[in-house]
């Protein structure tokens, strides 16, 4: 039961207001065919239309089921619109990308009738309508008839009270008119039905009711129905689209233009590409980095060293870390500063207790420790006849571990390329650089022809040298010691049973894919020989004379000119032995160690077995500093972090350059995504009115749009990263080729979500606001488009 109280609508264009409707009364039975006639432009769709919910009136009221209109609000008409009326046009309307099966369904999807139901639902209209043979063909594969039989099963399917139709027969022959009118008849049985018509023979003929419009006013009505009293009952089932039904109506929609949204998906995906690229190339370079680090950069010793750089270089750098001073003053005048304050270099003083905290170095995390010792060790070597001092300076001690072979670093670093590696600490070995290279000053210290233009190996394994002990190697003559000097002397030393035999036991060379050498190239012994021949100097005769004297250097007879802490004499270039001995000797622990009494190095490397363990060692070193004052620190140098924290800071640097260029083209593309949504909408404007005839809300017409942008933006986000895949085949080939770095280029897998997601969220921006404008769209205007 349906009553049209004074209904008045009228349309304002420009300054023209059209009368569509004045003043209308009329009222339906729950169940009969009315006919609603009249010349052009009297008033009928318009009072279809505001039957239908459609269209609202200005004033009056529609009362549905005893229930005023008037307190409507919008998803009350839209819902309205999906559980109790059915629309049919003349022109079909029906959504040509999906099957006759989806267009009937379409109405009870809204308003969320399960999937079973409702293809049952369905199937049954449309045996009804006699379409059961054509349920899964789209709809411009039928003729206009079957069209027509489509439009009502779809008004038929949610089982609405009412059903509107609106010249359904206009674009038919008379035949398939007659048939229609049949069909519509025979629905009118159970229904309300209120057919605009132009054709009074029709009326006639198939009407319970005809009521004639002029002017937006009844003048006619063969059936009136007297006011009544009706309570109201009527409750309403709101409609909802979810996101699945709204991306499975755009996809199908979709689908019907294939080459357009490749193209466009294509065209919006360069800047993700652009940027997928960028990210998996500093991606791939960070990783080499820190493959280097791990590799190369992990064989960098921690160090400590006499002296170190105890400050942030960075702010050692600033010259000015307080930021007080005025850069190139107007001043006349002249401002003292004392440079020793902002010092950057710091000395360390290891002790015996420092040394006992290094031994507690958990040993799995190092692979060895070498150590630099200023001690002159007396080495002679023979050739037979005659023996010769032999300038020890040039050699260097390899790392070792403590309870592991002497020669297990270099095992792991360093190929052997004859002899063995030194497996006591009496062996030697002479360590070659990539090219087999010695230098010549090693040559000769050999014994070997240092013109010659190569050596082969055999001559140099099992050189020998002899280490000559203190007391045999220094005499007293009166109150001072002196070398035991002659030529034959020294042959006599050679010989002494005290004599530490020592033996070239193999040559070897870094390992080609080892990381870089931080190892000399020259003759190298283990610390276990320098500390035996301590032990055995700190009992010497000379050490203890030195050790008694205060002020005369036992050597020379000289008067020590300086004190430790006054002289930079102790630092390691001074205690090298041999390099800067002159400075050294001006002081008494200078003299003292390089006899031997001290077991302190100088300098100590540790070789930490990765990256990780690097960080560890640091830690515990770190350890040993935690409340000390900063003058009784122990500064140590990691040179890895050094290197790496420059590279990766640039490296990030340039990253984010590079991604601020790409990101330009992502907003070039969200603009065309906004357009070709825009053009969408246009293109889909009857599909927006006919989902509104069916009672889907605005929210759902712009969800429609947002998961066609979705889509969209899926499609080519998945498509970016796929070509970035692809790119990374070509990129990583030219890259190979030009610095030998391979795979360098690698998309890391988190990046490619986030940017397919990325590229999601800023398509549906981008088509936001074309949804928002099909969302607004009339209804009524909607259907009339073409
Ligand atoms: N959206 C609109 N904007 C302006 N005027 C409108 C609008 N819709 C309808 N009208 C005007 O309202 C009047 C009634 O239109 P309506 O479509 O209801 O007529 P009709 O009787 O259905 O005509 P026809 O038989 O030609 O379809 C007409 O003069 C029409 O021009």
């Amino acid at each position: 039961m349906l009553q049209l109280k004074n209904i008045s609508k009228s349309y304002t264009t420009g300054d023209f207001t059209q009368v569509a409707l004045d003043n209308v009364s009329l009222n339906l039975r729950a169940n009969e065919f009315v006919a609603i006639l009249g010349p052009s432009g009297s008033g009928k769709t318009t009072s279809l239309n505001i039957i239908g919910g459609l269209d609202q009136y200005d004033s009056g009221d529609l009362v549905i089921n005893g229930k005023s209109t008037q307190q409507f609000s919008e998803s009350d008409w839209d819902a309205y619109r999906n559980n109790s009326v059915g629309f049919i046009f003349q022109s079909y309307n029906l959504i040509n990308h999906l099957s006759i099966m989806d267009n009937v369904e379409m109405g009870m999807t809204l308003s969320g009738v399960p999937a079973t139901e409702k293809r049952e639902k369905a199937r049954i209209v449309l045996e009804r309508v006699g379409l059961k043979d054509h349920m899964h063909k789209k709809p411009n594969q039928l003729s206009g008839g079957q069209m027509q039989r489509v439009a009502i099963a779809r008004a038929l399917a949610n089982d609405p009270d009412i059903i509107l139709a609106d010249e359904p027969t206009g674009a038919l022959d008379t035949a398939t008119s007659e048939q229609i009118m049949e069909l519509i008849k025979e629905i009118a049985k159970d229904k309300l039905v209120v057919m605009v018509t132009h054709n009074p023979e029709l009326a006639a003929k198939y009407t319970d009711r005809t009521v004639e419009f002029r002017d937006g006013r009844i003048i006619s009505d063969s059936n009136p129905l007297p006011e009544q009293k009706v309570s109201s009952d009527y409750q309403l089932k709101k409609t909802s689209m979810s996101f699945l039904t709204a991306l499975k109506l755009s996809g199908k929609n979709i689908l019907t233009k294939k080459w357009r949204t490749t193209l466009t998906a294509f065209a919006s995906s360069i800047g993700i590409i652009g940027i997928a690229l960028i990210l998996s190339l500093s991606n791939g370079f960070n990783k080499q980095i820190t493959n280097y680090e791990a590799g190369a950069l992990s064989n960098f010793p921690v160090m400590i060293n006499y002296s170190a750089v105890s400050m942030d270089l960075t702010e050692a750098m600033a010259e000015d870390p307080e930021d007080t001073l005025t850069e190139f003053p107007d001043s006349t005048n002249v401002y003292p500063y004392d440079p020793s304050e902002n010092t950057i270099v710091h000395n360390n003083v290891i002790t015996k207790d420092y040394l006992v905290h290094l031994e507690g170095l958990d040993p799995k995390l190092v692979d060895g420790t070498s150590y630099v010792r200023s001690v002159n060790m007396n080495i002679l070597k023979s050739d037979g006849n005659t023996a010769t001092a032999v300038n020890a300076a040039g050699f260097t001690s390899f790392p070792s571990k403590n309870g592991s072979d002497p020669g297990s670093y270099l095992e792991k670093y360093y190929d052997l390329l004859a002899g063995s590696f030194p497996s006591k600490d009496t062996d030697l070995v002479l360590i070659l650089d990539k090219y087999n290279r010695l230098d010549v000053a090693t040559v000769e210290t050999l014994g070997l022809d240092y013109e010659a233009d190569h050596i082969s190996f055999d001559e140099i394994i099992g050189k020998e040298f002899r280490l000559i002990p203190n007391d045999v190697y220094y005499v007293k003559s009166g109150d001072l010691y002196t070398v035991n000097g002659s030529a034959s002397n020294l042959m006599e030393m050679y010989n002494s049973p005290d004599a530490v035999s020592v033996k070239i036991a193999g040559i070897v060379r870094l390992q080609e894919e080892s990381p870089m050498s931080t190892l000399s190239a020259g003759i190298s012994y283990s610390d276990g020989l320098a500390q035996n021949f301590i032990e055995t100097a700190q009992n010497s005769e000379i050490v203890k004379a030195q050790e008694a004297s205060d002020d005369i250097n036992v050597l020379t007879g000289e008067v020590f000119s300086k004190t430790a802490g006054q002289s930079a004499g102790v630092g390691p270039s001074a205690m090298m032995p041999g390099a800067g001995g002159s400075s050294i000797m001006e002081t008494k622990e200078g003299v003292l160690t390089l006899l031997g009494a001290s077991s302190i190095p100088s300098s100590i490397s540790i070789y930490p077995v990765d990256f990780d363990a690097k960080e560890e060692i640091v830690a515990y070193l770190d350890k040993w500093n935690e409340g000390l004052s900063s003058e009784d620190k122990i500064v140590y140098t990691d040179m890895a972090a050094l290197v790496t924290s420059l590279s990766g800071g640039i490296m990030n640097a340039i990253t984010l350059v590079l991604i601020a260029f790409a990101s330009i083209s992502l907003v070039v593309s969200m603009i065309m995504i906004g357009i070709i949504t825009y053009i969408s909408v246009l293109e889909r404007t009857k599909e927006i009115g006919v989902l509104r005839a069916l009672g889907a809300r605005k929210k759902d017409i712009t969800r429609v749009f947002n998961a066609e942008t979705f889509i969209i933006g899926s499609f080519s986000g998945l498509l970016a990263i796929g070509i970035t895949y692809l790119l990374t085949i070509p990129t990583n080939m030219i890259i190979k080729s030009l610095t030998d770095l391979s795979n360098v280029s690698l998309l890391n897998p988190l990046h490619a979500i986030l940017l397919i997601l990325l590229n999601v969220l800023l398509t549906i921006l981008g088509g936001f606001i074309p949804a928002k404008l099909a969302a607004r769209k009339n209804p009524v205007t909607a259907l009339r488009s073409e």
